[in-house]
């Protein structure tokens, strides 16, 4: 992939429209304000104070793109990506969770992104302990009797005094079995291996998500305390490798530069997805649940306007975080918003409702429709599925309609209408004897026309 950072809004919104259908103005607006980000990083630090960050507020209906916009440029950027929604907070000294969570629940995001990314940067090695690993637990080389492992069968018995020509043997007998550990002969060959576990006894006792709201990390301090339990496990060779190979991974890993390289990453590129905003979005009556939302709101407004927050990992600047808040806003308007935190959300874009042609387009031309999603998983079966013209429109017909008809959710109308007309083909896929399956406007009418059109029935089942 190019550098992202010098991709420009055109080419940003060209990704996006690899993945999502229509909604080019929220496009155009999240490329916009990702190119804004990385041009303020550049700006003298006098400027870099000056120019206020640039968010996002996406108003539209339920299930029209506004978290897959943000989450596929989060992607697009490696960026670490979090969605909340702004009705689970409680205002700071209140019970539950915490605005201030949000930041660190980035981070640990972060932190488990970048630990993902560098353990692939050694894979190669910790496959290598890996395999050692496992030679271990087939042929012991040390003089621990094994009760375990394969000796027995290859006719070697384990003496108190080993001498240099069993040592030979023994070296002999462990090339032979990487030869046929590697030609993965032995994949279900069962070994008893030891695994390191960190005891973390005080965990579900105390409150940890409390602890943790104030910075305080009891598990890694006292992890760092008591002593590491060792456990076996009866094993296949193919199993063993799978469990062992993020163990032997982590072992490779510099830990300070893990968390060095994620708290950078979480503040300068995080991105930071606020749903039901605008339930949140309330005048206050000066009672009740208002007062607790306009209090959500102003815990809120330090964090988007940059300011330092305490994680386990150490303090994190959100400065530079891009926040998106997002709602549909029926009930309540933008302007309901506390007036600094509108000044922190400039950029508004509408996304539209989508039409049913749009559906048409969404069931075939992302790189990740669904009707690929389902061609790909039947081909497995070695089975090929065709979806004609006429099946397409019929299956984004009932979908419209039902949304029109029952509770409008968008284009996740889509995936409940989608499986139920393939139900039976992935239930019969591996006995029939046909290579491949048309579905079409025919095909799609017999298997939903009548559950589509009971409206009682519908509402369950579609
Ligand atoms: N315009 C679109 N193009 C392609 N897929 C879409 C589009 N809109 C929605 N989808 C699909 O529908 C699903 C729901 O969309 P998404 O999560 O973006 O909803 P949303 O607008 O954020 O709604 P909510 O506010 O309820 O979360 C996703 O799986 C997404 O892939």
């Amino acid at each position: 992939m190019t550098n992202f950072d010098e991709l420009t809004p055109k080419q940003i919104v060209a990704e996006l429209d690899k993945y999502i259908v229509g909604q080019h103005q929220a496009k155009r607006a999240v490329a916009i304000a990702i190119r804004n980000r990385i041009r303020r990083q550049k700006l003298p630090e006098k400027w870099q104070k000056e120019v206020l960050p640039k968010n996002i507020l996406m108003i539209g209906p339920t299930g029209v793109g506004k978290t897959e916009i943000a989450r596929r440029l989060a992607q697009l950027s490696g960026s670490p990506f979090l969605k909340v929604e702004a009705t689970r907070f409680t205002e700071i000294g209140y019970v539950g969770k915490n605005v201030e969570s949000m930041i660190r629940d980035l981070v640990e995001i972060s932190v488990n992104m970048v630990k993902k990314e560098m353990m692939e940067q050694v894979r190669e090695k910790a496959e290598a302990m890996v395999e050692e690993r496992i030679l271990d637990a087939l042929v012991p080389e040390s003089r621990k009797p094994q009760p375990l492992g394969l000796m027995g069968l290859f006719g070697m018995q384990q003496q108190p005094q080993q001498s240099v020509e069993e040592r030979r043997l023994i070296r002999q007998k462990r090339e032979e079995m990487r030869q046929k550990l590697r030609s993965g002969e032995l994949e279900n060959e069962m070994i008893e291996i030891e695994i390191e576990k960190e005891a973390t006894p005080f965990m579900g006792i105390v409150g940890s998500g409390e602890l943790e709201d104030l910075g305080i990390d009891l598990s890694n301090m006292l992890g760092s305390l008591l002593p590491k339990t060792k456990q076996k496990k009866r094993l296949t060779v193919a199993e063993a490798r799978k469990v062992l190979l993020p163990i032997e991974a982590e072992k490779l890993l510099d830990l300070d530069k893990v968390v060095q390289e994620a708290l950078d990453r979480a503040q300068n590129r995080g991105i930071i997805f606020i749903d039901e905003l605008d339930k949140i979005a309330v005048k206050s009556s000066g009672s009740g649940p208002d007062v607790s939302r306009q209090g959500v709101q102003r815990d809120l407004l330090p964090i988007v306007e940059g300011t330092t927050i305490m994680t386990k990992y150490g303090p994190v600047r959100t400065d530079y975080i891009l926040f998106i808040g997002s709602g549909a806003f029926h009930m309540s308007r933008p302007s309901d918003l506390m007036p600094e935190l509108q000044g922190r959300f400039p950029i508004r874009v509408e996304l539209s409702p989508l039409s049913q042609k749009d559906f048409v387009r969404i069931l075939t031309e992302p790189e990740n429709a669904i009707t690929k999603q389902y061609q790909a998983l039947l081909a497995v079966e070695g089975i090929e599925l065709i979806f004609t013209q006429d099946g397409v429109e019929e299956i984004a017909r009932i979908a419209y309609d039902l949304n029109q008809r029952l509770e409008n959710i968008g284009a996740r109308r889509l995936y409940t209408v989608v499986e139920k007309v393939l139900e039976d083909i992935a239930f019969e896929a591996p006995d029939v004897s046909e290579k491949s399956i048309v579905v079409d406007a025919k095909y799609v009418k017999e298997k939903i026309g009548a559950i589509a059109a009971d409206e009682d029935l519908s509402s369950y089942i579609l």
